[in-house]
């Protein structure tokens, strides 16, 4: 069988501890699962935010196509970048267990410690506002690349602070780096923290086995996660916080949209039934119902 992935640490991270799932759930032997390291576009163009260049797609578009020629059996990916509406021909059939999802703050002990007009590097506009918000005297510069080329940035003395997801940090063995924030400070991306598998929406055979290694709980929280997004418009690349948890037999879902300046929040929770996709979505909707004319604007694009 053969497992898709993109060459990052922390892409090949996620491609091991998939593999080690399957194997404990399976008994299967070491290679019985060949991995193959797919390039894609996000990887290769580095010098300009995602947004700009067509967003989400282009972790995902390579890989889908591997998927289709038949190269790969599966993929996998931080569900965080995999795009809102995915092809029919394509389903998200697995999701691990879902690690850390809070953000940390590295360079810095916090944003009070932060110097005036201190200088933050990060290429998500989420991060971006939410830092605008905490310290609006905050100059936002571009951070692209993967974890070790961004901590080197920061070490190189090009910011006075950025942020990285808990879980990246974690799953690189490099937990020490970095002061975690807490959920009420910064509420992270749709689905942070969270590796889902992919197949052919055809392959039942693998559809199964995959089905096999789901963590439903997971599974379900980031689905309402993505819902919100839906309900917000989908392919948009604005700032959009939301986490879905478990509570009980339902799931406290949590969301905000900011302007780019952090300067308008628009803050909303609601408890659903999992699997309720209608109500993650009409969460989004409230969200968008509820913002300045200005701010709904950015979701229209
Ligand atoms: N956009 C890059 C990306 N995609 C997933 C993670 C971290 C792991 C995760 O959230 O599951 C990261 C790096 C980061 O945001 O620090």
């Amino acid at each position: 069988m053969r497992l898709g992935t993109r060459g990052s640490p922390l892409a090949l991270a996620q491609a091991r501890m998939t593999v080690e799932a399957l194997r404990a759930r399976f008994g299967w032997a070491r290679d019985a699962i060949e991995t193959v390291v797919v390039q894609t576009s996000g990887d290769r163009i580095q010098d300009r935010a995602l947004a700009e260049i067509g967003g989400k797609a282009l972790w995902t578009k390579e890989l889908d196509r591997a998927l289709a020629a038949g190269e790969i059996d599966f993929a996998v990916h931080s569900m965080k970048d995999v795009e809102t509406v995915r092809p029919d021909a394509i389903r998200i059939a697995a999701m691990l267990p879902r690690a850390d999802v809070r953000d940390k703050l590295i360079g810095t002990e916090s944003f009070a410690a932060l110097p005036a007009d201190p200088v933050v590097g990060t290429s998500s506009p989420r991060r971006a506002a939410q830092v605008r918000r905490l310290r609006p005297d905050a100059r936002i510069i571009l951070f692209r690349g993967n974890v070790a080329t961004r901590l080197g940035k920061l070490a190189a003395g090009e910011a006075h602070a950025t942020l990285l997801a808990a879980a990246g940090l974690d799953r690189l063995e490099r937990s020490e780096v970095g002061a975690i924030i807490p959920l009420d400070t910064m509420l992270p991306a749709p689905s942070q923290g969270a590796v889902g598998i992919e197949t052919l929406s055809g392959n039942a055979a693998m559809l199964d086995l995959l089905g096999a290694i789901n963590d439903a709980d997971t599974f379900d929280c980031v689905m309402a996660e993505r819902g919100v997004l839906r309900g917000l418009g989908g392919t948009c690349h604005s700032p959009i916080a939301a986490l879905g948890v478990l509570d009980g037999s339902a799931i406290h879902l949590r969301a905000e949209i900011l302007s780019a300046d952090g300067q308008e929040t628009v803050a909303g929770e609601a408890r659903i039934a999992r699997g309720d996709m209608e109500a993650a979505e009409a969460l989004g909707r409230v969200l968008l119902d509820r913002a300045s004319p200005a701010l709904r604007a950015l979701f229209e694009a």
